[in-house]
């Protein structure tokens, strides 16, 4: 409405005046508004003689209307019985509708006119509304006030002559052209009882069903309308479910499926029914113990229902809802269950209307699948193998009852297994005399540690190369490859570090283990990786080695660097794990010219710290070294600057290491290192080292914390095939008869004889080398790692009487050796004496032994 205003005052008539032309009419067309403006003043006057209106207004009116003489009349009739001047209200609610078509400028009569009619004519008629509604408004103001109104003549007798069915009456919505109206279809309300609805009770062919079903409705009626009238009684309720509703009353599907289940039990019980769930007496509702019980006889007449809610409605659930409807599915019925009973289609086991599926075979007239017996394809093959000559897996004995065959059921589903157990043969060797009259080689194992960047890849790759553990084809291809990709320089490096994502990254990620022989030794590599946040696998690589070799960065800030770093966390790590020789390699010393200064200063700065550490002088060698240019690794550096060196070369020095007794005769413990899926001859295959004890082919083992049992179908041992293996060997073990999902990283393997247990909490002596309190900790040993806290600080001990300083200290600092107890979140296998590390924010916090 504001808009128009301001729009009708924005306009500037003047503006327009000039070129619309709007102001010359034709002749005829004057004409025939002078006949409509005579007819208009005629039929107001003939109405009213006290209705007067200028000619003007009576054209403006017409023009509205184009020409229509009785709107305009009808409208001026209106304008003159309620006159704006009545009531101030009227008045400005009226302006805009006068000021419609009484002030618009003839620039806006032209645009009008132009418009389409529609547009035009529905502005008029709102107008018109709300003039009409305000007006109404008025009048009833004033009609039940009885004031009267100033400017406003009363009575009002003129008020009788206004028509609101003319007033309206060229308005769209009531001017519907009969052809145009539709019916309404309404949907009736209750549901039809045709068969699928589609049986219309007037009008339609009845389908055959429909007609069955009509006919047994109209006996089922007769028969009720002869049977004598049964007393009034509570109406018979579905637990759980609401009462019924009063014939009439739309149905839901679950009330129609209890109606139907009602009217079913009504049959077969001629009486009452408790259609509850069978264990759920307990809680009834109060209203719901009215419903007497299958096994009492129907009485003639029960006792009057205490309670007031009860329906009054007679029960004839069977009349209201004749039972023509299909039976409710098995699925509606378990979904619904209660309120969905069971109707005479269905089966019985799926009668018990019970919600829980697992006791639908508890029933003691259900009759469930024989799992054990032959299922139909058993039979069918049987018959076929027979008739070839073959004879098929007899099936089992048959089931007693349902019971037995439930356990039977479960009986069977933990003895499925995908795979035919394996035999194999053992050959029953007595693995440690065989150990002894072996002319092996001594094997040992040692792990490559240190700061990242160290050379610790490179020195291994360079060791393996002059060993020939690698061939030369296979460095050069890693040299282009590395050249490739901007990585020259770890070529070498590439033998050890063969993961894509190490390669691109030039770090090494996981422990690499590798093997190389010399005359008098077997020895197995366990490069660790030296980054910080790998830590953990540098741990798992610690716990399979004998001694340790320690790489060191001798380029001027680097060896600094790497103290600060990762260089004497590992090395007390590997202490801590038990390791007691270490050979340190001051490596890339053509970076610092052979520098004897330089070298001699690392050795005194690491040797103090290793004696520190708890390594004894006679167990630390030193070797300087170039990896990249394999001076001083198999052979004797040739740098003339490097000639002040007399001793070992690191192979030497490699060599002098004593062969490690290990525990043979201690029962079998190992810890898998990593688990693989192989192909078809070995599918499941472990490796690891042998920390305790022995094996061999055909051996039955335990794997903790699964518990599962698995058979050892063949043994590696450093990678050649062999019958048997004992501790301190690298193994790969092929297994049989066993779910690899039983296998993991970590656990380990025993046999059943002498188990290894598993434990939540420990109490260990561990080394801090942070503070220690009460605190979270992650606790490793070898490849398992598990999370859990230091509860308890029980002592700071001495570090060589190991008597106790200070019982209970609130704290223990950081170079102290103490005794804590550690609880573990879950029960892992751990028994003493073990080495285990306890880490805490991605540090190292303390080492220690399990006692
Ligand atoms: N000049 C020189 N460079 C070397 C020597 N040994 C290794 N490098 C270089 O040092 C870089 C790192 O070598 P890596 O063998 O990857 O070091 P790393 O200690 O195994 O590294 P991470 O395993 O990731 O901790 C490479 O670019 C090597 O070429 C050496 O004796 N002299």
């Amino acid at each position: 409405m504001s808009r128009h205003r301001v729009k009708n005052v924005g306009y500037d008539d003047d503006e327009f005046d000039d070129d619309d032309g709007y102001d010359s009419p034709d002749p005829e067309e004057q004409e025939f508004l002078q006949q409509c403006t005579a007819a208009v003043v005629g039929q107001l006057r003939a109405g009213q003689p006290s209705l007067t209106a200028t000619t003007e207004e009576v054209q403006e009116a017409l023009w509205h209307y184009y020409n229509d003489i009785d709107k305009a009349v009808n409208y001026l009739r209106g304008v003159y019985l309620f006159p704006p001047s009545i009531c101030p209200r009227l008045l400005a609610r009226s302006s805009w509708f006068a000021g419609g078509g009484v002030c618009m400028c003839k620039k806006e009569k032209e645009v009008k006119k132009q418009a389409a009619p529609a547009v035009q004519k529905s502005r008029v008629q709102a107008g018109k509304f709300t003039y009409f509604v305000y007006t109404l408004v008025e009048v009833l103001d004033i009609v039940l006030t009885g004031l009267p109104v100033p400017g406003f003549p009363a009575p009002l007798p003129a008020a009788a002559h206004f028509s609101a069915a003319d007033f309206f009456r060229d308005c769209p919505w009531l001017n519907v052209p009969a052809h145009r109206k539709a019916d309404i279809l309404v949907e009736p309300l209750y549901p039809r009882l045709g068969l699928l609805g589609g049986a219309p009770e007037s009008g339609g062919k009845m389908s055959k069903l429909a007609a069955l079903a009509a006919a047994r409705k109209k006996k089922e009626g007769e028969k009720a309308a002869a049977a004598p009238e049964v007393p009034s009684t509570p109406q018979p309720e579905c637990l759980d479910g609401p009462p019924p509703k009063p014939s009439g009353t739309p149905l839901s599907l679950s009330e129609r499926l209890a109606a139907s289940k009602l009217s079913k039990s009504s049959e077969t019980n001629g009486g009452l029914r408790r259609l509850g769930r069978p264990g759920a007496s307990v809680s009834l509702p109060a209203r719901q113990q009215l419903v007497p019980e299958p096994s009492k006889p129907s009485p003639p007449s029960l006792p009057e229902p205490t309670k007031q809610e009860e329906p009054d409605t007679k029960p004839e659930p069977q009349k209201t809802t004749p039972n023509i409807r299909a039976s409710p599915s098995t699925f509606a019925s378990v979904i619904l269950g209660n309120a969905a009973g069971p109707t005479m289609a269905e089966p019985s086991h799926l009668n018990s209307n019970n919600v829980d599926l697992l006791q639908i075979y508890g029933q003691d007239h259900a009759e469930p699948f024989d799992f054990a017996a032959p299922s139909p394809d058993d039979v069918v093959m049987n018959a076929q193998s027979t008739a070839k000559g073959f004879k098929s897996k007899p099936a089992g004995p048959k089931a007693a009852g349902g019971q037995k065959g439930q356990s039977d059921l479960a009986g069977g589903m933990k003895d499925l297994s995908v795979e035919e157990k394996v035999t194999v043969k053992s050959k029953n060797l007595d693995v440690v005399a065989e150990y002894n009259k072996s002319t092996r080689k001594k094997s040992a194992s040692f792990v490559v540690i240190g700061h990242v960047d160290a050379g610790k890849s490179t020195l291994m790759g360079r060791l393996l190369a002059d060993q020939g553990a690698i061939d030369q084809r296979t460095l050069d291809k890693y040299r282009k490859e590395a050249e490739k990709i901007g990585k020259g320089s770890f070529a070498l490096a590439w033998v050890l570090d063969q993961g894509s994502e190490e390669r691109a990254r030039g770090v090494t990620i996981d422990i690499a283990t590798n093997k190389f022989e010399t005359e008098t030794t077997a020895f197995t590599i366990v490069d660790a990786p030296g980054h910080r946040d790998f830590v953990p696998n540098m741990i798992a690589g610690a716990s399979q080695a004998d001694f340790a070799v320690l790489v060191i960065d001798s380029s001027v800030g680097k060896f600094e660097s790497g103290l600060k770093g990762q260089t004497k966390e590992h090395a007390l790590l590997v202490r801590s794990m038990g390791v007691q020789k270490i050979i340190v390699a001051v490596n890339k010393m053509d970076t610092v010219q052979w520098d004897i200064e330089r070298f001699q200063e690392i050795e005194q700065q690491i040797s103090a710290f290793l004696t520190t550490a708890g390594f004894q002088p006679k167990n630390i060698a030193f070797v300087p070294c170039s990896g990249v240019l394999g001076d001083n690794i198999t052979r004797r550096s040739e740098d003339p600057k490097s000639l002040w060196y007399t001793g070992r070369t690191l192979l030497e020095e490699l060599e002098t290491s004593e062969p490690y007794t290990h525990a043979l005769d201690k029962p079998l413990r190992m810890t898998i290192g990593d688990v693989f899926r192989g192909g078809v001859q070995n599918p499941i295959s472990i490796s690891g080292r042998l920390d305790a004890g022995s094996l061999q082919m055909g051996d039955q083992i335990l794997t903790m914390p699964s518990g599962e049992t698995a058979l050892i179908r063949s043994v590696e041992v450093d990678g050649e095939p062999s019958d048997w293996a004992v501790a301190g060997q690298n193994v790969v073990l092929h297994l049989a008869n066993i779910d690899p999902i039983h296998l993991r990283s970590g656990d380990v393997v025993c046999r059943a004889s002498a188990p290894i247990k598993t434990i939540t909490s420990f109490t260990a002596k561990v080394l801090a080398f942070e503070h220690l309190m009460p605190m979270q900790v992650d606790v490793h040993r070898g490849r398992l790692h598990v999370p859990g806290r230091i509860s308890k600080l029980v002592a700071s001990l001495d570090k060589t009487s190991g008597a106790a300083l200070k019982k209970r200290p609130k704290i223990v600092a950081p170079g102290t050796v103490a005794r804590v107890v550690v609880e573990i979140d879950q029960a892992v296998p751990l028994e003493a004496p073990t080495r285990i590390v306890l880490r805490a924010g991605g540090t190292t916090v303390a080492a220690g032994l399990l006692e």
